[in-house]
């Protein structure tokens, strides 16, 4: 188990974080904010690449920076950006960084084999890494990360440039991989982990928002999501008044899909929140055109 007790950190004068405090077991987290929010500072903490300035993370009573080594064989990391090398093949690649991991190469062959399979990269086993899509490069990383068995999994935004179906098919890898270990898996992409994470966690103005299955972060929503008809001209004057979080255009009116937390009006049809909604709420003010 991993307890992270009372974490900041501070990157000079800024505070990144501030006093988090989280419970990891077994399954599969959904870090869950917008770019910025401090998902990659509390990460690196995580992978001890960066020591908090306050606060200590400990692996089943211990802490993880005096653990060092025995940590770190415990771990799977999968960077934002990792470093390939475009001309190796991912035998080749994987084959490099188990010699670097101190893998026999007889053991590292067998492991190899498994993990291509794992991230259906069999048939490209030999292939060289400079024509692989976005998908499989990131499954590639996957495998590395997966090199020494870890027993904790941490990967760092793994959908970026990822399109709809490869994104489908990570779900489906990390629900496997969650099975036997305790993953934990950073997004701004409410879809990437609203279906398949056992809790998620929400971090906002540089303190922890939620920690919580998906299904108990809605219900903060309960009885404050609408849909209402309205006419173009006073969309508007809606989106002053109103969190707006989808609208639509159907025969000339505006379909749209609100907030708000005071009296209804009789028009206006009580929605289910879906986790979409909570992340368009909470971070109104720091969302911009990318979600
Ligand atoms: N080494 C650093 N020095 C100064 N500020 C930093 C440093 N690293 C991160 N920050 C700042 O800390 C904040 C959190 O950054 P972080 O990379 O953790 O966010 P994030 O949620 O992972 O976003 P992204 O997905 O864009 O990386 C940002 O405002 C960032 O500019």
């Amino acid at each position: 188990m991993i307890l992270v007790k009372n974490i900041s950190k501070q990157y000079g004068d800024f505070t990144a974080l501030e006093n988090i405090n989280l419970e990891f077991t077994n399954g599969l987290y959904g870090l869950l904010a917008p770019n910025g929010a401090g998902k990659t500072t509390l990460i690196k903490m995580l992978a001890t690449l960066i020591a908090p300035s306050k606060g200590e993370i400990l692996y089943n009573g211990k802490n993880i920076v005096a653990m060092d080594e025995d940590y770190r064989t415990l771990l799977g990391y999968l960077p934002q950006q990792f470093g390939f090398y475009k001309n190796y093949s991912p035998k080749q690649y994987l084959l490099y960084l188990a010699a670097l991991k101190g893998i026999g190469k007889k053991e590292a062959l067998a492991k190899i084999d498994d993990l291509l399979e794992k991230v259906a990269l069999r048939e490209v086993t030999n292939k060289k890494m400079k024509k692989f899509s976005g998908g499989m490069i990131q499954r590639v990383g996957i495998a590395q990360s997966l090199l020494n068995d870890p027993k904790i999994l941490i990967l760092d935004e793994p959908t970026a440039g990822l399109d709809p179906k490869e994104r489908a098919r990570f779900r489906h890898l990390l629900t496997e991989l969650a099975r036997e270990r305790l993953v934990i898996v950073s997004t701004h992409i409410v879809s990437d982990v609203e279906t398949i994470a056992n809790e998620i966690i929400m971090i906002k103005n540089q303190q922890l928002l939620y920690k919580d299955s998906v299904e108990k972060i809605c219900a903060t929503l309960d009885g404050h999501v609408f849909e209402t008809t309205i006419p173009y001209e006073q969309l508007e004057t809606f989106r002053k008044k109103y969190v707006l979080l989808s609208e639509k255009q159907e025969r000339g009116s505006m379909v749209i899909r609100f907030i708000h937390k005071g009296v209804a009006e009789t028009n206006w049809f009580p929605l289910a929140p879906q986790l979409e909604d909570v992340f368009l709420y909470e971070y109104r003010d720091d969302i911009g055109e990318e979600v």
